[in-house]
């Protein structure tokens, strides 16, 4: 009988989310990341839309991987989170899952690369819905079985206002699976402060490195598991918090 040879994998090499071995990254603050993202788009002619598309499918498949059954409602906002929203939206539709975007802010409100995923998604038929009150927000997340917050990511200061607070104030009240997209909403990535309302995510996804705020053990119940999602940003510019391997 054949045996197969049992191979340890080396603990100190981590791997990504497709067994494949990864760069460990030493946390990043809000700042650092956002120049990370610059560079890549302004010194590398990576474009915004290639990150964002690297971030979402990413994102989408470890949704997969982690809550393969069910129906999975995405909250959106206005900025670049919310624009990873809409490419996740596309990646779970591919995958045939049952999914519906809501966006807490009218869809012409968007700008940039938020606003193309937005377009792309609505020229694709996908169940893309505006909720601009808690009522509505109740009645697209009482059902679900999976939300994923893309309301704020690390363009996020201060405690949240308006809509997002009750769009977040609604999520936490259900029984689904709740996902964070970079960070859950409410919580400063820096200081790791969290607004009384903030998102509690069983799984949190962020891209490129974790944040300085998740070092903290008040977070921890706030973000659940941590998967780094890497978004094509190459190595070279990574160096400076790369960890010895
Ligand atoms: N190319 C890239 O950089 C990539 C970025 N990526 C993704 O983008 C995310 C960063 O996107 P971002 O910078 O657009 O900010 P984001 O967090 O979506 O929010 C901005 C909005 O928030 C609002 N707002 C702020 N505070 C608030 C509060 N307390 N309560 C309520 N509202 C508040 C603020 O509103 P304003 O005050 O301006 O009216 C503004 O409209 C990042 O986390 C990652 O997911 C990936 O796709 C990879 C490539
Ligand atoms: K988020």
């Amino acid at each position: 009988m054949f045996v197969a040879p049992i191979i340890d994998k080396p603990t100190h090499f981590p791997q990504n989310m497709f067994g494949h071995p990864a760069m460990k990254i030493k946390s990043l603050s809000r700042e650092q990341v956002r120049s990370v993202d610059q560079q890549a788009i302004e010194d590398y002619g990576i474009s915004g839309l290639v990150l964002m598309e690297n971030a979402g499918r990413g994102a989408a498949d470890v949704i997969q991987q982690n809550a393969a059954t069910g129906r999975v409602v995405i909250l959106c906002g206005k900025g670049n989170n919310g624009g990873d929203g809409y490419v996740i939206a596309r990646h779970l539709d591919l995958m045939e899952r049952q999914v519906r975007v809501v966006s807490v802010v009218e869809i012409e409100s968007l700008s940039g690369d938020a606003a193309a995923n937005a377009a792309i998604a609505q020229k694709a038929e996908l169940d893309v819905q505006v909720a601009t009150s808690a009522e509505a927000i109740e009645s697209h997340l009482h059902d679900a079985d999976v939300i994923v917050d893309c309301l704020l990511g690390t363009g996020a200061t201060g405690p949240l206002r308006g809509i997002y607070a009750d769009a977040v104030k609604i999520a936490n009240r259900t029984k689904a699976t709740r996902i964070a997209i970079d960070v859950p909403t409410g919580m400063d990535v820096d200081s790791g402060e969290a607004d009384p309302h903030t998102f509690q995510a069983e799984l949190t996804i962020t891209f490129v490195a974790k944040k300085i705020g998740f070092e903290f053990d008040e977070t921890q119940s706030l973000l659940g598991d941590i998967e780094v999602v890497p978004i094509g940003v190459p190595r070279k510019l990574l160096r400076p918090w790369v960890l010895p391997s």
